[in-house]
């Protein structure tokens, strides 16, 4: 049996990713109680007795987990930004970083929840040559509540009720997960991202339009390649056709399976790339999951909400 300890379990990623693996007697989960959660001795004590660890905490909180490790075998998923560009660590999105990469590795970054969406729609393309590495590249999205953890999950559900019906954020052009995104795609100019969060508790939709004389191609031939790429996958679907007028942000909520999109005009020059997930199913505790269990030769999706 594979020891795990979550560090953070008692935070919405780490309770998530509980729920996914509470039943399975692959895994022999170490807790601690809730005198005992952020006692670094406690702490220090269950990585190293741990075969993998999960990392579900702020990024400095995590950062300090690594540092605790005092052996030469404990595995790490960190669900945090602390490692996301880090040398030495393999980026956990097995469907662009590799499975066998993921699997074998000892360090793995758990992507950002909008990253996911973003970086499965653009890196095939990049690496097809259908977008340019040097493209101006922007992505709106939108996110459920939970994508800011406790705090926010408080702040929407205060008694005085949410706070905005849609609020855009990351004013100051610089939201953490844009040096994933670039990196991650191989992209030479940092792409424009504007996030913004709704009152629903979990969901996401990313986005990334385009005008056809920025690519290297059509919008079929796109279609056709990130169809291509994520052929076989469990997880990761594109849609070959898709008939309703609108797309919600709710569509993937509760779900570790992620949708992609091409819409074009066939008369205008426009294209329009879009995702659908859950910002805690295959942007962060789905994810999670999906790397563990390749970690452990199990298939990915073993216990994931498909
Ligand atoms: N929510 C999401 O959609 C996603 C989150 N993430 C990332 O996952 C990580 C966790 O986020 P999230 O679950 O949302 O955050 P939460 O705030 O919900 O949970 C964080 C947990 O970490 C605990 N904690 C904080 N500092 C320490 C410490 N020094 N030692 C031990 N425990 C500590 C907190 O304790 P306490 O309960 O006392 O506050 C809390 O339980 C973050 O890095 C976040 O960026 C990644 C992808 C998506
Ligand atoms: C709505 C909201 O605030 N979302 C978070 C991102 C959540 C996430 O996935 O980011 P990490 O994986 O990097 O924690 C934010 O924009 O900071």
């Amino acid at each position: 049996m594979t020891r795990i300890f979550i560090d953070g379990a008692a935070g919405t990623t780490g309770i998530q990713i509980r729920d996914r693996l509470s039943g399975r007697d692959e895994f022999d989960l170490i807790t601690l109680g809730d005198e005992a959660r952020k006692d670094d001795a406690a702490r220090a004590g269950a990585i190293n007795a741990a075969d993998i660890v999960i990392l579900c905490l702020p990024d400095e909180a995590a950062r300090q987990s690594v540092a605790m490790i005092a052996n030469g075998t404990t595995r790490v998923i960190d669900a945090s930004t602390a490692h996301r560009t880090a040398p030495g660590w393999i980026y956990g999105l097995p469907e662009i970083s590799g499975r066998e990469a993921v699997a074998k590795a000892r360090f793995v970054s758990n992507p950002g929840c909008y990253s996911t969406g973003f970086i499965a729609l653009v890196a095939p393309l990049v690496a097809a040559g259908l977008i340019p590495a040097d493209a101006a590249l922007s992505c709106n999205a939108v996110s459920g509540y939970s994508g800011g953890g406790k705090s926010m999950i408080a702040e929407y559900e205060s008694a005085d009720g949410a706070p905005s019906a849609w609020r855009t954020y990351a004013l100051g052009l610089a939201h953490k997960h844009v040096p994933e995104m670039q990196a991650r795609c191989g992209l030479t100019r940092r792409p424009l991202f504007a996030p913004a969060v709704v009152p629903l508790y979990s969901g996401m939709v990313c986005e990334v339009p385009l005008f056809r004389e920025m690519t290297n191609g059509s919008a079929d031939q796109m279609r056709t390649a990130l169809a291509d790429h994520y052929a076989g996958s469990p997880i990761i679907s594109v849609a070959q056709d898709y008939e309703p007028a609108t797309l919600p942000v709710e569509m993937l909520s509760g779900q570790d399976s992620m949708r992609l999109f091409v819409f074009a005009d066939p008369a205008s020059d426009q294209i329009r790339l879009v995702a659908a997930l859950d910002n805690l199913g295959k942007g962060a505790s789905g994810a999670a999951v999906q790397s563990l269990n390749l970690m452990t030769d199990l298939p990915e999706t073993t216990g994931l909400r498909l």
